[in-house]
């Protein structure tokens, strides 16, 4: 799996088309997309038209939290398989461990999900790996708790655990689970989701546009940086051509972070979370 990828959340219909084009010319072969984010048909519009050889594309997208079950999920990842015009993707994840029907109620949610429903629905990624249509299976927002319950019961353990991850929310126990448990850490929002001002920022945090400077980068450049180093794939989003192209210039000789800088970031952690209104997903039941 590539450890940069093109993320897609926020990116609708109408949107997604040019950054992913702009994405392939800077010369992205990832890009991580969800049934949730109503772009997969014109993703797959990009796809066709790029003509880039199936193999060398890393596709991965997620089912949504309404379809947990065998059935359900079966069904989602169907659809996203049909919208997208692919014959298999190369990664499919659970996009959330289960409804959290306490926070959103506008979502149509399986009023009798239980833990025994994520073990099915589990069960169906299995079959998806098993018949080929997904090459790796996976999932996202799960916590300790959530990864060792699927553990127990799992015949292919989980590949990959995508979270939200950057210096304002550092995760370190659940990282280090996923570490010694083989799992690839997957990180989220590296960028603080964009946000700018306010008590939370990242893209413009003192910290960060420092050491940024002392490198000759931006301040998203050392952000996706940080992840990569602490060994984590990214999947930073974008609307901009320019910032597109610059989020994937983190290799350049001499580009490293020093322990002291990587240290000076870590000790930003205030366990902020900027997805799902700062709840963490490990309270899902
Ligand atoms: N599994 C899950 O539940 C979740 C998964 N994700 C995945 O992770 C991806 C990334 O996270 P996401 O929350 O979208 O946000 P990011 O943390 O990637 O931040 C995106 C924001 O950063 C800005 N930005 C990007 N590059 C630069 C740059 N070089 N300079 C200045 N600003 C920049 C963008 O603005 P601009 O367009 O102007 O560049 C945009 O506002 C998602 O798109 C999705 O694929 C995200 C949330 C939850
Ligand atoms: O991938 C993106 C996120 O998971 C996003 O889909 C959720 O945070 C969503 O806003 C929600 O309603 O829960």
């Amino acid at each position: 799996m590539p450890c940069v990828g093109f993320g897609t959340y926020t990116l609708k219909k109408g949107q997604v088309k040019k950054p992913l084009e702009a994405a392939f010319a800077a010369g992205y072969r990832m890009l991580d997309t969800a049934w949730v984010y109503d772009n997969e048909k014109e993703i797959g519009e990009v796809l066709r038209k790029a003509s880039i050889p199936r193999e060398d594309l890393f596709i991965e997208t997620k089912v949504w939290r309404s379809y947990h079950g065998f059935d359900k999920t079966l069904e989602c990842a169907r659809q996203s398989i049909r919208r997208l015009g692919v014959d298999y993707v190369d990664l499919i994840i659970i996009h959330w461990p289960g409804p959290g029907r306490h926070m959103f109620k506008q979502y149509d949610i399986p009023a009798d999900f239980t833990a025994q429903t994520r073990l099915d629905t589990w069960r169906a990624l299995e079959q998806l790996y098993s018949d080929g249509t997904a090459k790796a299976i996976g999932v996202s927002n799960f916590s300790i708790a959530h990864l060792k319950h699927i553990m127990q019961h799992a015949t292919v353990k989980p590949m990959v655990n995508q979270i939200e991850l950057h210096p304002l929310l550092v995760q370190d126990e659940l990282v280090d689970f996923c570490r010694e448990s083989g799992i690839i850490v997957q990180a989220y929002s590296s960028l603080g989701a964009g946000a700018k001002d306010g008590t939370h920022t990242l893209l413009g945090h003192p910290t960060v546009t420092s050491i940024a400077s002392a490198h000759g980068k931006s301040a998203s450049q050392v952000l996706l940086r940080y992840g990569l180093q602490k060994g984590d794939a990214v999947l930073p989003r974008s609307s901009n051509t320019a910032h597109i192209a610059a989020n994937i210039q983190l290799f350049d000789e001499g580009f490293v972070l020093t322990d002291e800088q990587m240290q000076e970031l870590d000790g930003l952690n205030v366990n902020k979370r900027f997805a799902w209104k700062g709840v963490d997903p490990a309270t899902i039941e």
